[in-house]
């Protein structure tokens, strides 16, 4: 291997290392300081009932690696006073290619737990997090925005732009909130009097810290999903949330455009 080259590998492990500990580290004897060994357990991925395509996996990370990717974030420079947002395309940093690595392993062997008011139409399709093809595309992501909010700020009911493939993961730091899922197009009120449902169904979802949510099929195109921050908007449990900074990193894949 050229000089060159070891530097890279080097650079490369170091950054890993740093930014989850030294499980990635075969040799090492142990699965790494403060990262635990990986099992079913700690990953179990929750169908939101009502919601087709809609997962969450509530505790992703552990408390470490969430201080290590604020870390890598604060490395980066992203954010200051006037700046709150981040994108990056294509060759992404080394710590994100690391944690979609995780988020690849985490829908592999995580424990499914359907819920009891999930849709089951089709096995394959609803017992997995993310659809197979979606989940062995190469890359997982190429495509990611870093938000940061401050106390009191969210981000409008909206549906991602179709500029990006189906399969979109939001990672969650530093405190929580609820993200609310609405209808993209109101059902009309005879068709939701038919099926049952409220025509501006608002399904909440809690998302704390070191949370994954997936999106996929219905729930990435027929679903908005918004952050309302205003006084009264952050309700769970009958509480509102005290409103803090959070960090959110959210991962898509660009569509191939054509030439
Ligand atoms: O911050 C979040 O959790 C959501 C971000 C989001 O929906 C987006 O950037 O499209
Ligand atoms: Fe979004």
């Amino acid at each position: 291997m050229a000089a060159a080259d070891d530097d890279d590998e080097l650079r490369c492990r170091a950054a890993i290392r740093e930014a989850f500990g030294d499980s990635s580290d075969s040799d090492s004897g142990k699965p790494g300081g403060a990262s635990p060994p990986r099992s079913r357990e700690q990953w179990r991925w929750e169908a939101v009932a009502g919601l087709r395509g809609l997962w969450l996996c509530a505790a992703f990370l552990s408390a470490d690696e969430q201080s290590r990717l604020l870390a890598a974030i604060q490395r980066e420079g992203w954010f200051s006073d006037e700046l709150n947002q981040a994108m990056r395309f294509g060759d992404l940093p080394v710590w994100i290619v690391e944690l979609s690595a995780l988020i690849h392993e985490a829908i592999c062997v995580g424990e499914v737990d359907l819920g009891c008011g999930a849709e089951l139409t089709d096995e394959d399709e609803d017992a997995c997090p993310l659809p197979s093809d979606l989940l062995w595309r190469e890359p997982l992501f190429d495509q990611l925005i870093a938000n940061r909010y401050k106390p009191g700020e969210g981000i409008c009911a909206h549906v991602d732009l179709m500029r990006f493939d189906d399969g979109i993961a939001i990672v969650s730091l530093e405190s929580p909130c609820v993200m609310h899922f609405s209808r993209a197009e109101e059902v009309a009120v005879c068709d939701a009097l038919e099926s049952g449902q409220a025509a501006s169904t608002k399904i909440p979802v809690y998302l704390n810290p070191g949370s994954l949510v997936l999106m996929s099929g219905d729930a990435r195109y027929k679903w908005k999903h918004e952050i309302n921050r205003k006084p009264g908007a952050q309700l769970w449990d009958g509480m509102e949330l005290e409103q803090q900074i959070r960090t959110s990193i959210t991962l898509r894949k660009l569509l191939a455009t054509p030439n």
